[in-house]
């Protein structure tokens, strides 16, 4: 049986007092996209660098396509691809003429034209590196790290800084790339791109694992629980809220002037929601009820928007 694609057992990288993964396992199986969330300073690039050999591990082992990405670089290199977080490139050099360097580098690499037009970037395949705007730039190291057709790629914040039709181009592509049977594991803040595209999603937080599942499964817990998010001005008292609802109903204000309330939804409950907004001479604006989702699911358990 073929290695998994990425192995991680007891991993734990310290840069002096600051340990930014702590223990860490995780398994992903070779065919599957794998999602890694977490809070600004969760360990994810950390962790990405350190399969991708530029970071070597304090303790604990790695093993990407069943290799060391340190001691087997050598092996590794042709066979994974890499989108470091903000890309990066030449500033003067052409768009194409970039794709087209780092394709000869490879022995059977995909038609460099095709991959930029995939992406969207034919009209920009002239203009240099510097004078892409940032989305560009971002597809463009997208297309280097795809271009020597790897087994794996890492791809650390794909999107960012995309517009959403760019967005969408390379959700397309990183789909199309899945149905071929590559691995992809990328890191990311949007609970959208994780939902839509991952098999597996592992939320990590302080270096620290904290939930890993398919998107359906880890947002089906409590699936009973239905949620009822409301805008309003910042620092409602929450605990009076809850007192006017029945008992065991939780109220939180997740972000300020953003407030959910957890527990059996049904018409009353609304009714004393939007009255009890009334009394404080508040509008309960944007009224939303329904499942919670993976955003919901992230913030209970680590207590943390993801875009901090
Ligand atoms: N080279 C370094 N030197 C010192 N500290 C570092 C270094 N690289 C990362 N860190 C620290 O390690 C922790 C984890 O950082 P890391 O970049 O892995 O997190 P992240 O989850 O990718 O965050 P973000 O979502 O902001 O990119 C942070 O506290 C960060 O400041």
């Amino acid at each position: 049986m073929s290695a998994a694609a990425v192995e991680i057992t007891g991993l734990v990288k310290r840069f002096g007092s600051t340990t930014a993964v702590d223990g860490l396992d995780l398994k992903m199986a070779r065919g599957s996209l794998l999602a890694l969330l977490g809070p600004n300073g969760a360990g994810k690039t950390t962790t990405v660098e350190i399969c991708e050999g530029f970071l070597r591990p304090d303790t604990g082992t790695v093993r990407v396509l069943g290799l060391d990405p340190v001691s087997d670089s050598a092996s590794l290199r042709p066979r994974i691809g890499v989108m470091p977080q903000g890309g990066g490139a030449y500033p003067g050099v052409r768009a194409e003429e970039m794709l087209r360097l780092v394709a000869s580098c490879s022995a059977n690499p995909l038609d460099p034209a095709w991959l930029l037009d995939v992406l969207g970037l034919q009209s920009a395949r002239r203009t240099p590196f510097k004078r892409l705007s940032g989305g560009q730039q971002q597809r463009l190291s997208l297309a280097c790290a795809l271009v020597g057709r790897p087994e794996l790629v890492f791809l650390d914040e794909p999107t960012a800084g995309m517009d959403p039709q760019a967005r969408r181009l390379v959700w397309e592509l990183l789909g199309a790339l899945r149905s071929d049977g590559v691995s992809v594991l990328l890191t990311t803040h949007l609970m959208e791109e994780a939902e839509s595209l991952a098999d597996d999603v592992v939320i990590v937080d302080g270096g620290r694992l904290v939930a890993q599942g398919a998107p359906s499964a880890l947002t089906a817990e409590h699936a009973e629980d239905a949620q009822l998010r409301f805008r309003a001005r910042a620092g409602l008292n929450t605990d009076l809220l809850a007192s006017a609802l029945p008992e065991g109903y939780l109220v939180r204000e997740s972000t300020p002037g953003a407030y959910r309330v957890c527990g059996v939804v049904d018409p009353q409950v609304v009714s004393t929601v939007t009255a009890w907004c009334a009394q404080q001479g508040v509008l309960a604006e944007e009224l939303h009820v329904g499942r919670r989702d993976l955003e919901e699911v992230f913030l209970e358990l680590t207590g943390k928007e993801l875009r901090a």
